[in-house]
Protein backbone atom coordinates (compact mmCIF):
# COMPACT_ATOMS: atom_id res chain seq x y z
CA UNK A 1 0.00 0.00 0.00
CA UNK A 2 3.03 2.33 0.25
CA UNK A 3 3.53 3.03 -3.27
CA UNK A 4 3.54 6.39 -4.69
CA UNK A 5 2.17 6.85 -8.30
CA UNK A 6 3.04 9.90 -10.20
CA UNK A 7 -0.12 11.65 -12.47
CA UNK A 8 1.16 9.70 -15.23
CA UNK A 9 1.57 6.23 -13.69
CA UNK A 10 -1.88 6.83 -11.99
CA UNK A 11 -3.54 7.25 -15.57
CA UNK A 12 -1.39 4.54 -17.12
CA UNK A 13 -2.86 2.23 -13.53
CA UNK A 14 -6.30 3.76 -15.65
CA UNK A 15 -5.52 2.37 -18.79
CA UNK A 16 -4.89 -0.94 -17.49
CA UNK A 17 -7.83 -1.68 -15.73
CA UNK A 18 -9.54 -0.34 -18.58
CA UNK A 19 -7.86 -2.37 -20.68
CA UNK A 20 -8.32 -4.94 -18.32
CA UNK A 21 -12.53 -4.61 -19.07
CA UNK A 22 -13.26 -1.98 -16.18
CA UNK A 23 -14.95 0.60 -17.95
CA UNK A 24 -13.34 3.95 -17.12
CA UNK A 25 -17.28 5.27 -16.49
CA UNK A 26 -17.09 2.60 -13.88
CA UNK A 27 -14.35 4.36 -11.89
CA UNK A 28 -15.44 7.28 -11.97
CA UNK A 29 -18.85 6.04 -10.18
CA UNK A 30 -16.43 4.89 -7.37
CA UNK A 31 -14.47 7.81 -7.23
CA UNK A 32 -17.77 10.00 -6.84
CA UNK A 33 -18.84 7.61 -4.54
CA UNK A 34 -15.63 7.65 -2.23
CA UNK A 35 -15.52 11.42 -2.24
CA UNK A 36 -19.56 11.59 -1.75
CA UNK A 37 -18.80 9.69 1.30
CA UNK A 38 -15.96 11.61 3.33
CA UNK A 39 -18.43 14.77 2.25
CA UNK A 40 -20.61 13.26 4.43
CA UNK A 41 -18.18 12.90 7.03
CA UNK A 42 -17.53 16.48 6.82
CA UNK A 43 -21.48 18.38 6.80
CA UNK A 44 -23.39 19.01 9.95
CA UNK A 45 -26.70 17.88 9.00
CA UNK A 46 -28.82 16.75 5.64
CA UNK A 47 -29.48 20.81 5.09
CA UNK A 48 -25.72 21.76 4.77
CA UNK A 49 -25.70 23.18 1.07
CA UNK A 50 -22.30 21.85 -0.49
CA UNK A 51 -21.19 23.88 -3.69
CA UNK A 52 -19.56 21.40 -6.29
CA UNK A 53 -16.82 22.88 -8.54
CA UNK A 54 -16.15 20.74 -11.30
CA UNK A 55 -13.31 21.74 -14.05
CA UNK A 56 -13.51 20.64 -17.44
CA UNK A 57 -11.80 16.77 -17.18
CA UNK A 58 -12.22 13.54 -15.51
CA UNK A 59 -11.74 15.21 -12.28
CA UNK A 60 -14.74 17.42 -12.80
CA UNK A 61 -16.80 14.07 -14.14
CA UNK A 62 -16.05 12.56 -10.30
CA UNK A 63 -17.47 16.02 -8.90
CA UNK A 64 -20.69 15.53 -10.95
CA UNK A 65 -20.70 12.17 -9.40
CA UNK A 66 -20.38 13.30 -6.14
CA UNK A 67 -22.80 16.06 -6.17
CA UNK A 68 -25.78 13.21 -7.52
CA UNK A 69 -25.29 11.30 -4.94
CA UNK A 70 -25.13 13.72 -2.28
CA UNK A 71 -28.12 15.49 -3.32
CA UNK A 72 -30.03 11.44 -3.56
CA UNK A 73 -29.30 11.61 0.05
CA UNK A 74 -31.01 15.06 1.03
CA UNK A 75 -28.03 17.45 0.57
CA UNK A 76 -28.53 20.47 -1.02
CA UNK A 77 -25.75 20.82 -3.57
CA UNK A 78 -25.40 22.99 -6.31
CA UNK A 79 -23.20 22.30 -9.32
CA UNK A 80 -20.77 24.93 -10.69
CA UNK A 81 -18.83 24.22 -13.88
CA UNK A 82 -15.51 25.70 -14.74
CA UNK A 83 -15.92 26.30 -19.06
CA UNK A 84 -18.58 25.41 -21.13
CA UNK A 85 -20.65 22.32 -20.96
CA UNK A 86 -20.70 21.49 -24.27
CA UNK A 87 -16.77 21.30 -23.96
CA UNK A 88 -17.19 18.57 -21.57
CA UNK A 89 -15.88 14.88 -23.15
CA UNK A 90 -16.31 11.27 -22.61
CA UNK A 91 -17.16 10.09 -19.43
CA UNK A 92 -17.28 13.28 -17.54
CA UNK A 93 -20.00 14.73 -20.28
CA UNK A 94 -22.08 11.74 -19.23
CA UNK A 95 -21.87 12.29 -15.82
CA UNK A 96 -22.73 16.22 -16.37
CA UNK A 97 -25.84 14.74 -18.07
CA UNK A 98 -26.43 12.54 -15.36
CA UNK A 99 -26.92 15.45 -13.09
CA UNK A 100 -30.70 16.53 -12.67
CA UNK A 101 -30.35 20.56 -12.31
CA UNK A 102 -29.03 23.63 -13.57
CA UNK A 103 -24.95 23.63 -14.03
CA UNK A 104 -24.34 27.54 -12.87
CA UNK A 105 -20.56 28.53 -14.37
CA UNK A 106 -18.39 28.87 -11.59
CA UNK A 107 -17.36 32.47 -10.58
CA UNK A 108 -16.82 33.68 -6.69
CA UNK A 109 -20.35 34.29 -6.57
CA UNK A 110 -20.94 30.48 -6.03
CA UNK A 111 -19.41 30.65 -2.69
CA UNK A 112 -22.33 32.90 -0.77
CA UNK A 113 -24.38 30.78 1.87
CA UNK A 114 -22.33 27.96 1.29
CA UNK A 115 -20.90 25.39 3.98
CA UNK A 116 -18.89 23.28 2.31
CA UNK A 117 -16.78 23.08 -1.09
CA UNK A 118 -15.83 20.05 -3.05
CA UNK A 119 -13.30 21.12 -5.21
CA UNK A 120 -12.73 18.77 -8.37
CA UNK A 121 -11.14 21.73 -10.87
CA UNK A 122 -8.24 20.44 -11.77
CA UNK A 123 -6.83 16.39 -10.53
CA UNK A 124 -4.04 14.80 -12.11
CA UNK A 125 -4.79 16.54 -16.02
CA UNK A 126 -3.36 19.80 -14.48
CA UNK A 127 -0.60 20.94 -17.56
CA UNK A 128 -0.31 24.54 -16.42
CA UNK A 129 -0.09 27.34 -13.97
CA UNK A 130 -3.84 28.17 -13.11
CA UNK A 131 -4.47 31.75 -14.04
CA UNK A 132 -7.65 34.07 -14.89
CA UNK A 133 -10.86 33.27 -13.80
CA UNK A 134 -9.82 30.20 -12.40
CA UNK A 135 -7.23 31.81 -10.73
CA UNK A 136 -9.85 34.18 -9.24
CA UNK A 137 -12.22 31.51 -8.36
CA UNK A 138 -9.28 29.57 -6.26
CA UNK A 139 -8.36 32.70 -4.56
CA UNK A 140 -11.89 33.52 -3.54
CA UNK A 141 -12.53 29.54 -2.17
CA UNK A 142 -9.29 30.23 -0.03
CA UNK A 143 -10.19 33.43 1.19
CA UNK A 144 -13.74 32.32 1.90
CA UNK A 145 -12.58 30.24 4.95
CA UNK A 146 -15.18 27.55 3.86
CA UNK A 147 -14.19 23.84 4.38
CA UNK A 148 -13.04 22.44 1.60
CA UNK A 149 -13.23 18.69 0.37
CA UNK A 150 -10.32 18.79 -2.67
CA UNK A 151 -10.79 15.55 -5.15
CA UNK A 152 -8.03 13.73 -6.46
CA UNK A 153 -5.76 16.50 -5.31
CA UNK A 154 -6.19 20.28 -4.54
CA UNK A 155 -6.31 22.30 -7.75
CA UNK A 156 -3.30 23.83 -8.79
CA UNK A 157 -1.00 21.22 -6.95
CA UNK A 158 1.10 19.65 -9.12
CA UNK A 159 0.82 15.83 -8.09
CA UNK A 160 3.99 15.07 -9.20
CA UNK A 161 5.77 17.31 -6.99
CA UNK A 162 3.72 18.81 -4.81
CA UNK A 163 4.58 22.20 -5.83
CA UNK A 164 1.76 25.06 -6.74
CA UNK A 165 1.15 26.11 -9.98
CA UNK A 166 0.01 29.87 -9.85
CA UNK A 167 -2.33 29.36 -7.30
CA UNK A 168 -3.80 26.60 -5.27
CA UNK A 169 -6.88 24.96 -3.25
CA UNK A 170 -6.33 25.05 0.57
CA UNK A 171 -8.55 21.85 1.47
CA UNK A 172 -9.28 20.52 4.76
CA UNK A 173 -9.55 17.01 3.44
CA UNK A 174 -8.46 15.10 0.22
CA UNK A 175 -10.12 12.44 -1.01
CA UNK A 176 -7.32 10.25 -3.48
CA UNK A 177 -7.81 6.77 -5.46
CA UNK A 178 -5.80 3.58 -5.51
CA UNK A 179 -2.83 5.09 -4.45
CA UNK A 180 -1.47 8.35 -3.18
CA UNK A 181 0.70 10.76 -5.19
CA UNK A 182 4.00 11.98 -4.45
CA UNK A 183 2.44 15.55 -4.27
CA UNK A 184 0.39 14.75 -1.24
CA UNK A 185 3.64 14.28 0.69
CA UNK A 186 5.66 16.74 -0.65
CA UNK A 187 5.68 20.63 0.66
CA UNK A 188 3.86 22.76 -0.24
CA UNK A 189 1.51 19.76 -1.37
CA UNK A 190 1.26 17.79 1.44
CA UNK A 191 -0.27 20.85 3.65
CA UNK A 192 -2.65 22.06 1.29
CA UNK A 193 -4.07 18.55 1.27
CA UNK A 194 -5.37 18.31 4.75
CA UNK A 195 -5.96 14.53 5.55
CA UNK A 196 -5.51 12.21 2.37
CA UNK A 197 -8.08 9.34 2.18
CA UNK A 198 -7.03 6.54 -0.48
CA UNK A 199 -10.02 5.10 -2.05
CA UNK A 200 -10.36 1.79 -3.72
CA UNK A 201 -11.82 2.45 -6.84
CA UNK A 202 -11.71 -1.25 -8.46
CA UNK A 203 -8.48 -0.69 -9.73
CA UNK A 204 -6.25 -4.05 -9.16
CA UNK A 205 -3.49 -4.49 -7.59
CA UNK A 206 -1.86 -6.10 -10.40
CA UNK A 207 -1.37 -3.20 -12.39
CA UNK A 208 1.94 -2.36 -9.95
CA UNK A 209 3.44 -5.56 -11.25
CA UNK A 210 3.42 -3.25 -14.67
CA UNK A 211 4.33 -0.20 -13.72
CA UNK A 212 7.10 -1.13 -11.03
CA UNK A 213 6.63 1.77 -9.12
CA UNK A 214 10.01 2.59 -7.29
CA UNK A 215 8.98 5.59 -4.96
CA UNK A 216 7.32 4.56 -1.57
CA UNK A 217 5.81 6.17 1.62
CA UNK A 218 8.31 5.21 4.18
CA UNK A 219 6.86 2.80 6.73
CA UNK A 220 8.53 -0.29 8.44
CA UNK A 221 7.45 -2.85 5.85
CA UNK A 222 9.71 -1.09 3.44
CA UNK A 223 12.47 -2.27 5.71
CA UNK A 224 11.42 -4.58 8.72
CA UNK A 225 12.52 -7.46 6.95
CA UNK A 226 16.15 -5.85 6.73
CA UNK A 227 16.50 -4.77 10.39
CA UNK A 228 18.59 -7.02 12.95
CA UNK A 229 17.35 -7.84 15.99
CA UNK A 230 19.60 -8.97 19.14
CA UNK A 231 20.15 -12.78 18.52
CA UNK A 232 20.37 -15.17 21.54
CA UNK A 233 24.64 -16.03 22.53
CA UNK A 234 25.24 -12.74 20.48
CA UNK A 235 28.26 -10.45 20.78
CA UNK A 236 28.57 -7.07 21.14
CA UNK A 237 30.46 -6.88 18.09
CA UNK A 238 28.16 -8.81 16.14
CA UNK A 239 26.11 -5.75 16.59
CA UNK A 240 28.60 -3.20 14.81
CA UNK A 241 31.39 -0.96 16.26
CA UNK A 242 30.48 2.42 15.07
CA UNK A 243 32.80 5.36 15.17
CA UNK A 244 31.74 8.75 15.58
CA UNK A 245 34.69 12.01 14.66
CA UNK A 246 34.25 15.00 16.90
CA UNK A 247 35.07 18.85 15.99
CA UNK A 248 37.31 20.40 17.97
CA UNK A 249 36.77 21.35 21.71
CA UNK A 250 33.26 23.66 21.43
CA UNK A 251 31.71 21.65 19.25
CA UNK A 252 31.58 18.15 20.50
CA UNK A 253 27.97 18.41 21.87
CA UNK A 254 27.35 17.29 18.09
CA UNK A 255 29.48 13.91 18.05
CA UNK A 256 28.22 12.97 21.44
CA UNK A 257 24.29 13.42 20.11
CA UNK A 258 25.58 11.17 17.15
CA UNK A 259 26.88 8.98 19.04
CA UNK A 260 24.02 8.73 21.58
CA UNK A 261 21.65 7.97 18.27
CA UNK A 262 24.22 5.20 16.98
CA UNK A 263 24.25 3.32 20.54
CA UNK A 264 20.17 3.69 21.01
CA UNK A 265 19.68 2.64 17.79
CA UNK A 266 21.38 -0.95 18.41
CA UNK A 267 25.16 -0.41 17.88
CA UNK A 268 27.11 -2.77 20.17
CA UNK A 269 29.60 -0.48 20.64
CA UNK A 270 30.15 3.28 19.95
CA UNK A 271 33.50 5.30 19.90
CA UNK A 272 33.68 9.08 19.86
CA UNK A 273 37.23 10.15 17.85
CA UNK A 274 38.72 13.38 18.31
CA UNK A 275 42.01 15.79 19.69
CA UNK A 276 43.35 15.28 22.65
CA UNK A 277 41.63 18.60 24.07
CA UNK A 278 37.93 17.53 22.36
CA UNK A 279 38.03 13.91 23.51
CA UNK A 280 39.15 15.18 27.25
CA UNK A 281 35.97 16.96 27.53
CA UNK A 282 34.02 14.37 26.02
CA UNK A 283 35.19 11.93 28.37
CA UNK A 284 33.80 13.50 31.31
CA UNK A 285 29.97 13.48 29.66
CA UNK A 286 29.45 10.00 28.30
CA UNK A 287 29.73 6.68 30.40
CA UNK A 288 29.14 3.63 27.81
CA UNK A 289 30.55 5.44 24.88
CA UNK A 290 33.84 5.18 24.43
CA UNK A 291 36.10 7.94 23.74
CA UNK A 292 39.65 7.62 21.91
CA UNK A 293 41.99 10.10 20.74
CA UNK A 294 42.34 9.95 17.17
CA UNK A 295 43.40 13.14 15.62
CA UNK A 296 43.98 13.77 11.66
CA UNK A 297 43.71 11.60 8.52
CA UNK A 298 46.89 9.23 9.20
CA UNK A 299 45.77 8.70 12.83
CA UNK A 300 42.04 7.60 11.34
CA UNK A 301 43.30 5.92 8.79
CA UNK A 302 45.38 3.55 10.81
CA UNK A 303 42.33 3.84 13.40
CA UNK A 304 39.87 2.41 10.99
CA UNK A 305 42.61 -0.41 9.84
CA UNK A 306 40.39 -2.51 12.51
CA UNK A 307 37.85 -3.75 10.57
CA UNK A 308 35.49 -4.07 13.40
CA UNK A 309 35.41 -0.46 13.12
CA UNK A 310 32.79 -0.72 10.49
CA UNK A 311 30.27 2.22 10.40
CA UNK A 312 31.89 6.08 10.33
CA UNK A 313 29.88 9.48 10.65
CA UNK A 314 31.77 12.43 10.07
CA UNK A 315 30.43 16.20 10.14
CA UNK A 316 28.56 17.30 13.01
CA UNK A 317 30.24 19.64 14.33
CA UNK A 318 33.47 18.55 12.14
CA UNK A 319 34.26 22.31 11.41
CA UNK A 320 34.45 23.47 7.24
CA UNK A 321 38.34 22.88 5.87
CA UNK A 322 40.81 21.54 4.80
CA UNK A 323 41.29 18.97 7.80
CA UNK A 324 38.00 18.08 7.41
CA UNK A 325 38.58 16.83 3.95
CA UNK A 326 41.25 15.32 4.40
CA UNK A 327 39.81 13.58 7.11
CA UNK A 328 36.52 12.11 4.87
CA UNK A 329 39.07 11.07 2.10
CA UNK A 330 40.95 9.42 4.65
CA UNK A 331 37.91 7.76 6.32
CA UNK A 332 36.62 6.82 2.82
CA UNK A 333 39.10 4.83 2.14
CA UNK A 334 38.78 2.90 4.93
CA UNK A 335 36.29 -0.99 3.95
CA UNK A 336 33.65 1.12 6.82
CA UNK A 337 29.73 2.27 5.67
CA UNK A 338 30.77 6.22 6.23
CA UNK A 339 27.63 8.54 7.07
CA UNK A 340 28.46 12.32 6.10
CA UNK A 341 26.71 15.26 7.27
CA UNK A 342 26.56 18.77 7.81
CA UNK A 343 30.30 20.14 8.17
CA UNK A 344 31.55 17.07 5.99
CA UNK A 345 29.17 17.97 2.80
CA UNK A 346 29.70 21.50 3.29
CA UNK A 347 34.05 21.09 3.34
CA UNK A 348 33.51 19.64 -0.40
CA UNK A 349 31.65 22.87 -1.58
CA UNK A 350 32.76 25.09 -4.10
CA UNK A 351 30.87 28.38 -3.33
CA UNK A 352 33.15 30.37 -5.68
CA UNK A 353 32.54 28.19 -9.10
CA UNK A 354 29.04 27.98 -9.88
CA UNK A 355 29.83 27.00 -13.13
CA UNK A 356 31.98 23.39 -11.76
CA UNK A 357 28.93 22.77 -10.23
CA UNK A 358 26.56 22.89 -12.72
CA UNK A 359 29.01 21.42 -14.78
CA UNK A 360 28.89 18.94 -11.76
CA UNK A 361 25.29 18.04 -11.77
CA UNK A 362 25.10 17.19 -15.64
CA UNK A 363 26.67 14.20 -14.23
CA UNK A 364 30.27 15.34 -15.98
CA UNK A 365 32.23 14.24 -12.72
CA UNK A 366 35.26 11.83 -14.19
CA UNK A 367 37.62 14.80 -14.03
CA UNK A 368 38.66 15.61 -10.85
CA UNK A 369 42.18 16.79 -8.53
CA UNK A 370 42.87 19.81 -11.20
CA UNK A 371 41.25 22.50 -8.87
CA UNK A 372 42.68 20.69 -5.33
CA UNK A 373 40.65 18.20 -3.65
CA UNK A 374 38.01 20.70 -2.30
CA UNK A 375 35.46 19.86 -5.20
CA UNK A 376 32.13 18.35 -5.11
CA UNK A 377 33.33 15.50 -7.99
CA UNK A 378 36.66 14.44 -5.41
CA UNK A 379 34.07 13.60 -3.07
CA UNK A 380 32.01 11.79 -5.93
CA UNK A 381 35.06 10.08 -7.08
CA UNK A 382 36.09 8.68 -3.15
CA UNK A 383 32.57 7.32 -3.02
CA UNK A 384 32.48 5.24 -6.25
CA UNK A 385 35.70 4.03 -6.26
CA UNK A 386 34.80 2.68 -2.33
CA UNK A 387 33.01 -0.38 -1.81
CA UNK A 388 31.13 0.12 1.41
CA UNK A 389 28.16 2.30 1.22
CA UNK A 390 28.21 5.90 1.76
CA UNK A 391 24.98 8.02 3.28
CA UNK A 392 25.06 11.60 2.97
CA UNK A 393 22.55 13.69 4.72
CA UNK A 394 22.43 17.34 3.64
CA UNK A 395 19.46 19.38 4.28
CA UNK A 396 18.28 21.76 1.22
CA UNK A 397 21.26 24.04 1.78
CA UNK A 398 24.25 21.69 2.03
CA UNK A 399 22.67 19.68 -0.84
CA UNK A 400 22.54 23.07 -3.25
CA UNK A 401 26.17 23.06 -1.86
CA UNK A 402 27.15 19.89 -3.32
CA UNK A 403 24.85 19.31 -6.16
CA UNK A 404 23.67 23.15 -7.37
CA UNK A 405 20.44 23.75 -9.03
CA UNK A 406 18.83 20.64 -9.94
CA UNK A 407 15.74 20.41 -11.85
CA UNK A 408 12.77 18.64 -10.68
CA UNK A 409 10.84 17.76 -8.28
CA UNK A 410 12.34 16.79 -4.13
CA UNK A 411 12.39 13.13 -5.27
CA UNK A 412 14.18 13.90 -8.52
CA UNK A 413 17.25 15.75 -7.37
CA UNK A 414 17.54 13.25 -4.59
CA UNK A 415 18.05 10.61 -7.11
CA UNK A 416 19.79 12.57 -9.42
CA UNK A 417 22.07 13.57 -6.34
CA UNK A 418 22.04 10.06 -5.56
CA UNK A 419 23.41 8.53 -9.06
CA UNK A 420 25.76 11.57 -9.47
CA UNK A 421 27.72 10.81 -5.81
CA UNK A 422 27.08 7.16 -5.68
CA UNK A 423 25.75 7.80 -1.93
CA UNK A 424 22.49 7.07 -0.47
CA UNK A 425 20.88 10.79 -0.23
CA UNK A 426 18.76 11.57 2.51
CA UNK A 427 17.27 15.36 1.45
CA UNK A 428 15.97 16.47 5.34
CA UNK A 429 13.28 18.64 5.85
CA UNK A 430 9.27 18.31 6.38
CA UNK A 431 9.22 16.13 4.08
CA UNK A 432 12.59 13.81 4.03
CA UNK A 433 13.25 12.14 1.12
CA UNK A 434 15.71 9.32 0.48
CA UNK A 435 17.21 8.23 -2.62
CA UNK A 436 19.36 5.23 -3.40
CA UNK A 437 21.56 5.34 -6.60
CA UNK A 438 19.73 2.60 -8.07
CA UNK A 439 16.56 5.05 -8.45
CA UNK A 440 14.73 3.54 -5.69
CA UNK A 441 13.33 6.51 -3.48
CA UNK A 442 11.26 6.79 -0.20
CA UNK A 443 9.20 10.05 1.02
CA UNK A 444 8.70 10.27 4.89
CA UNK A 445 5.68 11.28 6.26
CA UNK A 446 5.68 11.06 9.89
CA UNK A 447 8.20 14.20 10.70
CA UNK A 448 6.32 16.36 13.50
CA UNK A 449 7.04 19.98 13.03
CA UNK A 450 8.48 20.13 16.66
CA UNK A 451 11.56 17.70 15.04
CA UNK A 452 13.11 20.65 13.61
CA UNK A 453 15.42 21.97 16.74
CA UNK A 454 19.19 21.81 16.86
CA UNK A 455 21.24 18.98 16.95
CA UNK A 456 18.42 16.43 15.64
CA UNK A 457 19.97 15.83 12.90
CA UNK A 458 22.99 14.78 14.35
CA UNK A 459 20.93 12.10 16.26
CA UNK A 460 19.39 11.06 12.85
CA UNK A 461 23.03 11.00 11.41
CA UNK A 462 24.03 8.96 14.56
CA UNK A 463 20.71 6.36 14.35
CA UNK A 464 21.57 5.93 10.10
CA UNK A 465 25.16 5.16 11.71
CA UNK A 466 24.01 2.96 14.05
CA UNK A 467 21.88 0.66 12.04
CA UNK A 468 25.10 0.47 9.33
CA UNK A 469 27.29 -0.72 11.94
CA UNK A 470 24.60 -3.43 12.41
CA UNK A 471 24.97 -4.06 8.82
CA UNK A 472 21.65 -3.24 7.36
CA UNK A 473 21.78 -2.31 4.09
CA UNK A 474 22.37 1.30 3.37
CA UNK A 475 18.95 2.64 1.93
CA UNK A 476 16.80 0.25 4.67
CA UNK A 477 19.28 1.71 7.01
CA UNK A 478 18.98 5.22 6.06
CA UNK A 479 14.78 4.88 5.73
CA UNK A 480 14.57 3.24 8.97
CA UNK A 481 16.51 6.00 10.20
CA UNK A 482 14.49 8.86 9.37
CA UNK A 483 11.62 6.92 10.26
CA UNK A 484 12.63 5.86 13.62
CA UNK A 485 13.86 9.55 14.44
CA UNK A 486 10.11 11.36 13.46
CA UNK A 487 8.68 8.47 15.62
CA UNK A 488 10.72 9.58 18.16
CA UNK A 489 9.94 12.92 18.25
CA UNK A 490 6.06 11.81 17.51
CA UNK A 491 6.37 9.91 20.97
CA UNK A 492 7.90 12.56 22.89
CA UNK A 493 5.87 15.51 21.66
CA UNK A 494 6.14 19.07 21.95
CA UNK A 495 8.44 20.35 24.21
CA UNK A 496 11.33 18.04 22.21
CA UNK A 497 15.14 19.39 22.66
CA UNK A 498 17.43 16.83 20.62
CA UNK A 499 19.00 15.27 23.70
CA UNK A 500 15.01 13.31 24.34
CA UNK A 501 15.32 11.54 21.09
CA UNK A 502 17.87 8.97 21.59
CA UNK A 503 16.05 7.94 24.63
CA UNK A 504 12.79 8.20 23.46
CA UNK A 505 14.02 5.68 20.87
CA UNK A 506 13.75 2.25 22.97
CA UNK A 507 10.03 2.82 23.20
CA UNK A 508 9.85 2.80 19.26
CA UNK A 509 12.18 0.23 18.71
CA UNK A 510 9.51 -1.98 21.38
CA UNK A 511 6.74 -1.08 19.79
CA UNK A 512 8.33 -2.14 16.06
CA UNK A 513 9.73 -5.73 17.92
CA UNK A 514 6.28 -6.54 19.28
CA UNK A 515 4.87 -6.19 15.68
CA UNK A 516 7.18 -7.44 13.90
CA UNK A 517 6.35 -10.87 12.10
CA UNK A 518 7.37 -13.69 14.20
CA UNK A 519 9.87 -16.21 13.72
CA UNK A 520 12.23 -13.18 12.83
CA UNK A 521 13.16 -12.87 16.80
N1 LIG B 1 -6.95 8.03 -13.80
C1 LIG B 1 -7.78 7.38 -13.01
O1 LIG B 1 -7.46 6.31 -12.55
C2 LIG B 1 -9.07 7.98 -12.67
C3 LIG B 1 -9.19 9.35 -12.74
N2 LIG B 1 -10.25 9.97 -12.27
C4 LIG B 1 -10.27 11.42 -12.20
O2 LIG B 1 -9.77 12.00 -13.36
C5 LIG B 1 -8.86 13.00 -13.05
C6 LIG B 1 -7.92 13.21 -14.18
O3 LIG B 1 -8.72 13.60 -15.26
P1 LIG B 1 -8.14 14.38 -16.50
O4 LIG B 1 -6.98 13.64 -17.02
O5 LIG B 1 -9.27 14.61 -17.39
O6 LIG B 1 -7.56 15.71 -15.90
P2 LIG B 1 -8.23 16.89 -15.04
O7 LIG B 1 -9.67 16.75 -14.92
O8 LIG B 1 -7.43 16.98 -13.81
O9 LIG B 1 -7.86 18.18 -15.90
C7 LIG B 1 -7.74 18.14 -17.29
C8 LIG B 1 -8.49 19.28 -17.92
O10 LIG B 1 -8.10 20.52 -17.37
C9 LIG B 1 -7.50 21.34 -18.35
N3 LIG B 1 -6.42 22.04 -17.68
C10 LIG B 1 -5.30 21.52 -17.18
N4 LIG B 1 -4.58 22.46 -16.53
C11 LIG B 1 -5.28 23.62 -16.63
C12 LIG B 1 -5.05 24.93 -16.16
N5 LIG B 1 -3.99 25.25 -15.46
N6 LIG B 1 -5.97 25.88 -16.45
C13 LIG B 1 -7.08 25.58 -17.15
N7 LIG B 1 -7.34 24.34 -17.62
C14 LIG B 1 -6.45 23.37 -17.36
C15 LIG B 1 -7.09 20.43 -19.46
O11 LIG B 1 -7.04 21.09 -20.67
C16 LIG B 1 -8.21 19.39 -19.40
O12 LIG B 1 -9.36 19.88 -20.01
C17 LIG B 1 -8.23 12.54 -11.76
O13 LIG B 1 -7.64 13.59 -11.07
C18 LIG B 1 -9.41 11.93 -11.06
O14 LIG B 1 -10.10 12.92 -10.34
C19 LIG B 1 -11.40 9.25 -11.74
O15 LIG B 1 -12.49 9.56 -12.51
C20 LIG B 1 -11.25 7.80 -11.61
C21 LIG B 1 -10.18 7.12 -12.29
K1 LIG C 1 -9.17 18.87 -7.39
Amino acid sequence: MNELLTPAETGEADRLTEAGGTPGLDLMARAGKAVADVAALMTRGPDTRIAVLCGPGNNGGDGFVAARLLRNVGFDVRVFLLGDKSALKGDAAEMARRWPLPIRAATPDALQSMYLVIDALFGAGLSRPIEGDAAELVEAVNASGLPVLAVDVPSGVDGASGEVRGVAIKARRTVTFFRKKPGHLLMPGRDLCGEVTVADIGIPESVLETLKPRLHENAPGIWISDFNWPTDGGHKYDRGHAVIVSGPALQTGAARLGARGALRAGAGVVTIVGNSTATAIIATQVTSIMVRSVSGAKALSEFLRDQRRNAVLIGPGASVGPDTVADVLAILKSSASVVLDADALTSFADPEDDGDRAEASMGFLARNGDRGPAQPSTLFAAIKGRQAPVVMTPHEGEFKRLFGELPGSKVERARTAAEQSGAVIILKGTDTVIAAPDGRAIINSNAPSWLATAGSGDVLAGIVTGLLAQRMPAFEAASAAVWLHGEAASAFGIGLIAEDLPDVLPKVLQKLYAEKPRGRR
